[in-house]
């Protein structure tokens, strides 16, 4: 008996860490095969030199390098996305991801009417980058957003050809990227076949179904639902027939106002699926034509003049922060930026291209003077309604735990080998609750319009991004033993531009950020009006018996504008998508960095793929918006070589 016991026990230990060693260990080391190789820094002829392996790196570099005969050299200041484990579990990204050594942990400068405070700006320094580190929701906009874009690209030239910006143009790219994971999605606006794994948050939830104690999802989505006024829908990136006419016809401000469950860039297993994931697997890692070194930050691009007396990027001078050696190196067709937007602007600074005032306060030699560079910084605000539950609801109020994370990691390692048998035979072996640990953390989202955007005839300006758990200054604040709801709300288009600026020459110094958070009166409006629209909906039922004690934006506390406001100063945070620091934009418009082509202007050989080129931040969170500009850019650049 003794004997079966300790078989037993050690065929569960084995499999248990096999399954940790393909999981885990087995790509562990899979950028380390591309960086220990000594030759490699000897090598100079890459067709393509690309700044960063984040959203838009992932994937240029990928789709670049499809084809064997480019040569594609990918420099990462971070460590490979498979150092830490806990990267992978995406109901943990603020514990794990946030204020680590993979995060540069920006600030920006303190905000006048914040109080002063400085907000914090996490950005993911790691393969992957952002989408390393962030929430997973899959969320495109809304389709006037990229109408505009080309509005203020093409209206006032004649010249664009074929090339067209606009949500129709788009959506091809959003669902090149995309392979949707669930089997009722709609083809029409969802890929299959793409590469990047996305999974419906809903399909989750049913499947646990009424084995589980998990009531508050669905009580959230119906009470927003309820209280709001706005119907349910499974799918906030599909438009219905109804909303396919009214677009038709002009009057796309009236769609898709809705409240959903998210939609959620995660893997069959449970695992966070980044950009990196999804195009640097290891298929294309073993790529021959394609290297990617971590660990090195790039200080600055490097120019030749050409025969036209052209400044022209020859290359980029960089840091191989293992060796702590300073390494240059030829490019043969283009450099790119794909470092951000805050890392973008900063390189395309030091490197002397920028407004030519700021440029000579750091003696750095005029290579363009472009006035855009780091300025239009549009960003999302962030405000919310978060109280504690009382006694009988359930919500993820330990999701950080170790325990948690040990579940997790169980569960996807069990789905991995496909276990799914054992699930029928013994169900208690891996008690389906576990599920939900592999669904991200906010569960539920909506669009609704502030009282000014329906006065105006405008599309939704206000999103939901709800939490079944507390959420508090980056769900850093724990409360043992609590149940919590927080409901976010979140300023989708306000009016006031902040900037990125110089705070010296080195690539490795944090940059000047000012977000000018509430810069705008009319923002503060526009998101005082979201709570108090989210406050009245805790004053009906159920929420009005859900809740024992509010935390922030109390409706009993805060009722006036300025009682709000007063709330909102104190528990503001940005909702993460800095955007358009190096816009794309007409010829005509001297604040546009790039044209669109995403060419940098004044310079040649020289273009910036990633959110920073955004001319306006879309009203929706800016993953998949930011895959869908490196897919069109990469088509675009394989067209213009003719490769
Ligand atoms: C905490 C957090 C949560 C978020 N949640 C969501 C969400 O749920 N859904 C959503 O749609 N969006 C979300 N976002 C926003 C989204 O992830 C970003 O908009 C998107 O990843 C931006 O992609 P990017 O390619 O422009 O930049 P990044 O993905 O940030 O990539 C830039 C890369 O460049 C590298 N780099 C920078 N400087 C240098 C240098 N000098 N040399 C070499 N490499 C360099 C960086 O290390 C990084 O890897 C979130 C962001 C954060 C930070």
């Amino acid at each position: 008996m003794l004997k079966l016991l300790i078989t037993s026990s050690l065929i569960v230990i084995i499999s248990f860490l096999y399954l940790f060693y393909q999981q885990y260990i087995k790509v562990e080391n899979r950028f380390e095969k591309y960086h220990s190789d000594p030759t490699l820094s000897n090598i100079t002829d890459f067709d393509y030199v690309i700044i960063g392996a984040g959203t838009a790196g992932s994937v240029l570099s990928s789709r670049l390098s499809e084809n064997p005969k480019i040569k594609v050299l990918v420099l990462e200041s971070g460590v490979s996305n498979n150092d830490l484990i806990g990267i992978h579990f995406p109901l943990g990204f603020p514990k794990f991801t946030m204020n680590t050594s993979i995060d540069y942990d920006y600030k920006t400068i303190s905000q006048p009417q914040l109080r002063n405070r400085e907000i914090y700006m996490p950005r993911g320094k790691v393969i992957g980058g952002s989408s390393s580190v962030n929430a997973n929701l899959y969320i495109r906009g809304h389709p006037l957003d990229y109408n505009e874009w080309n509005y203020l690209l093409f209206n006032n030239t004649s010249k664009n050809g074929n090339l067209s910006w606009s949500y129709k143009d788009m959506l091809k790219y959003f669902k090149k990227s995309e392979k949707h994971l669930s089997k009722n999605i709609n083809r029409k606006y969802h890929g299959t076949d793409g590469k990047w794994k996305i999974k419906h948050t809903k399909d989750i939830i049913e499947e646990i179904g009424p084995l589980v104690n998990f009531n508050l999802t669905s009580v959230i989505i119906n009470s927003l639902s309820n209280g709001l006024n706005i119907p349910i829908r499974d799918d906030p990136n599909e438009l219905l027939p109804n909303e396919e006419e009214l677009l038709e016809k002009g009057e796309g401000h009236s769609i898709l106002e809705s409240v959903s469950y998210h939609h959620h860039s995660i893997d069959e297993n449970g695992r966070r699926h980044s950009l990196a994931e999804a195009f640097l697997d290891l298929e294309t890692l073993k790529r021959p034509n394609l290297q990617i070194r971590t660990e090195c930050i790039v200080k600055r691009i490097l120019f030749t003049k050409n025969g036209k007396n052209e400044n022209v990027a020859s290359g980029v001078e960089y840091l191989n922060k293992r060796t702590n050696q300073l390494i240059k190196i030829n490019v043969r067709k283009e450099v790119i930026s794909s470092a951000g937007s805050i890392a973008s602007p900063q390189i395309l600074m030091v490197s002397g291209i920028g407004d030519k005032e700021e440029l000579k306060k750091f003696n750095i030699p005029i290579i363009s003077n472009l006035k855009g560079v780091g300025k239009n910084l549009h960003d999302h605000l962030l405000g919310a309604v978060i109280g504690k539950l009382k006694e009988g609801y359930t919500s993820l109020h330990s999701y950080e735990s170790l325990w948690n994370l040990l579940q997790w990691i169980m569960q996807s390692s069990f789905n991995f080998l496909e276990f799914s048998m054992v699930r029928k035979l013994f169900p208690a072996a891996i008690p389906n609750s576990w599920k939900l640990f592999n669904v991200g953390a906010p569960h539920i989202q909506g669009f609704f319009k502030s009282k000014y955007a329906k006065e105006n005839n405008q599309p939704y300006d206000l999103q939901i991004v709800s939490v079944p758990g507390f959420f508090v200054h980056h769900a850093s604040i724990e409360y043992p033993g609590e149940n919590g709801i927080s409901i976010g709300v979140v300023n989708l288009q306000p009016k006031a531009r902040g900037y990125i600026s110089l705070r010296s020459n080195d690539t490795n110094d944090s940059p000047i950020i000012h977000g000018n958070y509430f810069g705008n009166e009319q923002d503060i409006k526009v998101l005082v009006d979201g709570i108090s629209q989210i406050q009245k909906t805790f004053l009906q039922e159920p929420f009005k018996s859900m809740v024992k004690e509010f935390i922030f934006c109390s409706p009993h506390d805060y009722k006036t504008h300025d009682e709000i406001r007063e709330c909102l100063t104190q528990m503001f945070t940005t909702l993460y998508h800095p955007t358009s620091t190096c816009k794309m934009g007409s010829e005509n418009d001297e604040m546009s960095v790039v044209d669109e082509y995403c060419k940098v202007r004044g310079v040649k050989n020289l273009r910036v793929v990633d959110a920073s080129i955004m001319p306006n931040v879309p009203r929706g969170n800016t993953n998949a918006p930011t895959a869908a500009i490196a897919e069109k850019a990469a088509e675009m650049i394989l067209n213009e070589w003719n490769l």
